[in-house]
């Protein structure tokens, strides 16, 4: 028993210094392999530095992937999908990439699962946890959004639309809702330029309210990368970008695998 917790701790390391995943805990790894020492994992990830993660491999293949168009999406939303979609790098029949600004970021219902190695591992380590933003099923009910990447001039961007169970006061999205998809954006975009982090800071200002059910534009950008730090600004929008709902920075820390284990 013992030799095969060893055996699967060396598995999940060589899988995780390899492809690593922001969010993954010892919860997942705990629930599912009572013989795996996590302790051993967490000690071994902890030198692994995430300057060797930038930028953050967003696979492209594997599990159902929640950024996709779904009959939930009202015609604004599509209509705003099809045009970064547009403008995004593709490849032609023959294998040739023709190179646009713009990538989509694929988006999973767990963390572990953006790493190649993870989705694998997502399958033989069960858990009940899920992405905070992913775990409603219905679709259209809560979080339905989709996150590009300008890789020339490293801003993002996300098109948001806000369902029934995100409501706070009557009609309109509840704020922990908008930090949830505020926080979230930005910190994807922080990993994808830096690799693993953690949110530090988050400074919000609600301007304007947002109707629920209504598709808005998350912009963000860099303002400093220094070291382990990564300053982001951001902005929701309406749709056509004139209207300003909320804006915020976040700071956002590097951290070593072995710090997303605790
Ligand atoms: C790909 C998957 C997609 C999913 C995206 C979802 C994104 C969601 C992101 C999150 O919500 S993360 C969860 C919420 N965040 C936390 O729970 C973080 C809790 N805090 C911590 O774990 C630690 O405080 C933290 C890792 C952020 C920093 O601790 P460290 O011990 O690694 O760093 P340290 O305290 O040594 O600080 C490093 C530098 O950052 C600075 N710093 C740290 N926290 C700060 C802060 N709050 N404000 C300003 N500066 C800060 C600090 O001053 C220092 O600057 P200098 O290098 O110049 O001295």
């Amino acid at each position: 028993m013992l030799g095969r917790g060893l055996q699967m701790t060396r598995v999940i390391c060589r899988l995780m210094s390899r492809k690593l995943s922001a969010g993954l805990h010892r919860n997942i790894l705990k629930n599912m392999h009572p013989s795996i020492d996590i302790w051993s994992v967490r000690s071994s990830l902890k030198n692994i530095r995430s300057v060797t993660m930038a930028p953050w491999p967003f696979s492209s293949s594997g599990p159902r992937d929640y950024s996709l168009p779904n009959p939930s999406w009202r015609s604004e939303m599509q209509r705003l999908y099809e045009h970064y979609n547009s403008m995004c790098e593709v490849e032609t029949e023959g294998g040739e990439k023709l190179k646009g600004p713009w990538i989509r970021l694929a988006s999973y219902n767990r963390a572990l699962k953006y790493a190649p190695g993870g989705q694998c591992l997502s399958k033989f380590l069960q858990a009940k946890a899920r992405l905070f933003t992913r775990n409603i099923e219905e679709q259209g009910a809560g979080f339905e959004y989709v996150v590009f990447v300008n890789k020339q001039e490293k801003t993002c961007v996300c098109v948001f639309q806000a369902g029934h169970l995100l409501e706070g006061p009557p009609g309109l999205v509840h704020g922990g809702a908008i930090a949830t998809i505020m926080d979230s954006v930005t910190g994807t975009h922080a990993a994808y330029l830096s690799g693993p982090v953690m949110t530090a800071n988050l400074t919000i200002n609600y301007r304007s309210p947002i109707p629920l059910g209504s598709v808005v534009l998350v912009h963000s950008s860099v303002g400093e990368i220094d070291g382990r730090k990564t300053l982001l600004s951001c902005q929701v929008t309406s749709s056509d970008g004139s209207k300003l709902h909320t804006e915020a920075t976040g700071l956002f820390i590097s951290v070593s695998v072995g710090n997303l284990l605790m």
